[in-house]
């Protein structure tokens, strides 16, 4: 990975045993980027000015600025955050991390806490709560621009930007969104390692009713091989994103994101679009077809079954000896 001129250094980069390709690059006016996203293949955007007007978002700009709102911000005691859906959790399922809700002075005193056990992650969608001066930054965005992808590629409505605040260190642990994304990186630096859907098979998601559905079931730092084999064919394609630079995250991609070490605070606001429509089936069919496909079997058994226990009875008593 080559560093951009002592902005970082690979040592500030976690070390995994599976191979990483680089992502394509392309400036904002090359025809390649329109191409790669037509394709719906992952792409880094330079000189988009997307959000150019929040590459000044620091903690104590946001602090003065961003209002009395609630923010979301989970409290973990790992670098890692493996999100979870709290509207699924079942009991027996803990809560890898706390989510908590907080005013921005608090999660900025807890940032500057000296003594602190605990890792800190705000994540909240961007509302109509901000102060003044934020409304002028979002204003600024290049709509202008992401308009036009929109567009282009027939997609749905924007559904929201959340607001990402992360500190060095911090892990998302791998996991696929169901929306197109413009994943924009206002200052810090993060790395991010892409799979894409048809690698499905080699990161073993967890079942749809988990309040993990979506997030890869392997521990990238200790996969346990037994349970999950085919994770030693992954071959991932990764980039470090800085200040200004825009990733195309296609809808169905599964994506892990690190904030650098020793690289301090990481501002990114995601631009969320729902997919365009599903145009007619076509053979084969695509890995995002399949995923589709795989998420809808599994709600409909469940629904029918009642019991997620009896799933694994009824589809090799389907399958065994008959589709074999
Ligand atoms: O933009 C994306 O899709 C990312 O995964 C960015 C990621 C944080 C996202 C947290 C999250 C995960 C699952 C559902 C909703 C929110 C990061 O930057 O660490
Ligand atoms: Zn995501």
């Amino acid at each position: 990975m080559m560093a951009e001129w002592n902005a970082w250094t690979d040592d500030q980069l976690k070390t995994y045993n599976f191979p990483i390709h680089p992502l394509p690059i392309c400036s904002v006016n090359d025809p390649q980027a329109e191409e790669l996203i037509k394709e719906q293949k992952p792409v880094v955007i330079k000189g988009s000015e997307l959000i150019s007007t929040a590459q000044k978002w620091d903690l104590e700009y946001l602090r003065e600025h961003i209002g009395d709102g609630e923010f979301t911000v989970y409290e973990s005691d790992s670098e890692s955050f493996k999100y979870y859906d709290d509207k699924k959790v079942i009991d027996g399922f803990t809560p890898p991390m706390k989510q908590r809700r907080m005013i921005f002075s608090e999660f900025y005193d807890a940032i500057k806490n000296k003594n602190r056990t605990k890792k800190y992650y705000l994540q909240q969608p961007l509302n109509d709560k901000v102060g003044p001066q934020i409304v002028v930054d979002f204003i600024n965005f290049n709509w202008k621009w992401i308009k036009q992808q929109q567009m282009n590629n027939n997609w749905g409505p924007l559904t929201s930007n959340l607001l990402l605040i992360s500190e060095e260190g911090n892990v998302t642990p791998c996991h696929y969104d169901e929306q197109e994304n413009f994943y924009s990186q206002a200052n810090g630096y993060k790395r991010v390692i892409l799979f894409p859907p048809s690698q499905y098979k080699y990161l073993y998601p967890h079942p749809v009713y988990h309040p993990h559905d979506r997030q890869s079931q392997v521990d990238f730092d200790e996969p346990n091989l037994k349970l999950f084999p085919k994770f030693k064919k992954v071959v991932g394609f990764g980039t470090v994103l800085g200040p200004g630079d825009v990733l195309y995250l296609p809808s169905y991609w599964f994506h892990y994101f690190e904030t650098l070490k020793n690289s301090g605070i990481a501002t990114a606001i995601t631009f969320w679009y729902k997919a365009a429509p599903v145009g007619n089936i076509t053979y084969p069919l695509t890995a995002v077809q399949l995923m589709a496909m795989m998420r809808n079997t599994e709600k409909m058994i469940l629904e029918a079954l009642k019991d997620y226990k009896q799933v694994d009875i009824f589809w090799n008593m389907l399958a065994a000896g008959r589709y074999c």
